[in-house]
């Protein structure tokens, strides 16, 4: 094997930088090669307007796609939810490492938790999933909360409650982690409240296609259950006909006898972001052992909910 470099395109937020910076510390380990950042600016990094009209995160991942592509660089690091569901044939998902805590969480002035914020409070989120559920569970259990429209990255987030003019945001557990700021949560939101977006929590490695000896290098740090467990949400998500940015919750984990694996289940919720209809159910089967089952799991799932009327709660797609 060479010792050549191998190159790592990147994003430059902070998130992106922390999670690159990770797995490229996992990928000297686990191939004896250094490894090199190449930082990519993507017209979204750009400019905010820009992004506004664009529409979505998906300009930055397509940006690091071309560079991927196009040769420029040897592998890339993606938020696994942030990545659309179609994979593009010139380029592999070469590993799908171990996932971190999935969960959504407050961060709220004055230490509060979700359900003491006081009447009227305002809780900023861009996603339409987090304000449906959210707004769903106020209506269930006579809060009284405004979701509030917010862009912009995590620090920005944070600071909407710093200078007051949020009680709270709700942003994902594992995107504070890899930025050291998990310490500033207020309450960690369980997923029967919130159920997180497909594939949060999880990273996706991506290299060229026709490259063998580095996918199979990248796939050291492959996890094969949380690989099958994101096929299944994201397959739900494709079922659905949902983009990123829908309001689409989902979640596959293991049900277990003691130390017995026995099933996999995964759960999905869809609602429209006032919170007044929602379609939440849950499936549960045999513990995929390809990548056909565990799409077939999501199919199965979508075929419920849009028997129940999830197509109609999910108006507010991506525009
Ligand atoms: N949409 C932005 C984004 N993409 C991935 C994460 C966090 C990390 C993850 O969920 O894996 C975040 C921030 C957030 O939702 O708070």
């Amino acid at each position: 094997m060479t010792d050549k470099a191998l190159r790592l395109g990147t994003r430059r937020s902070k998130l992106a930088m922390a999670q690159s910076g990770q797995v490229a510390e996992a990928v000297r380990r686990v191939t004896g090669r250094p490894v090199e950042l190449v930082e990519i600016t993507t017209y979204g990094d750009v400019s905010r307007e820009a992004l506004a009209q664009i529409g979505g995160t998906g300009v930055f991942v397509t940006a690091l796609r071309d560079a991927l592509v196009r040769g420029e660089v040897d592998f890339a690091v993606h938020s696994l939810k942030d990545l659309p569901t179609a994979q593009p044939a010139e380029l592999a998902l070469a590993a799908v490492p171990v996932r971190e805590d999935p969960r959504d969480v407050i961060v709220a002035r004055d230490a509060l938790k979700f359900t003491d914020l006081p009447r009227g409070a305002r809780i900023g989120t861009g996603s339409p999933r987090r304000m449906a559920q959210l707004n769903a569970y106020a209506r269930a259990h006579a809060l009284d909360i405004e979701t509030v429209a917010i862009r912009g990255n995590v620090d920005t987030r944070i600071r909407y409650v710093r200078d007051g003019e949020l009680d709270a945001v709700v942003l994902a557990a594992a995107g504070l982690n890899r930025i050291g700021r998990i310490d500033e949560v207020t309450d960690f939101l369980s997923v029967d409240t919130v159920l997180p977006a497909p594939g949060q929590g999880a990273l996706a490695i991506e290299c060229a296609a026709d490259n063998a000896d580095l996918i199979a290098a990248l796939g050291e740090l492959d996890d094969p259950f949380t690989r099958v467990a994101v096929t299944a949400e994201r397959s739900l998500l494709a079922a659905l006909e949902a983009g990123c940015s829908a309001p689409v919750g989902a979640l596959a984990d293991l049900l277990t006898d003691g130390q017995i694996v026995k099933e996999m289940r995964l759960r999905g919720a869809v609602g429209t972001t006032d919170g007044t209809r929602t379609v939440q159910l849950s499936t549960t089967g045999s513990v995929p052992q390809t990548h056909e089952q565990a799409m077939a799991l999501g199919r199965e799932l979508a075929t419920e909910m849009l028997a129940q009327g999830a197509a109609g709660l999910m108006g507010e797609r991506a525009q």
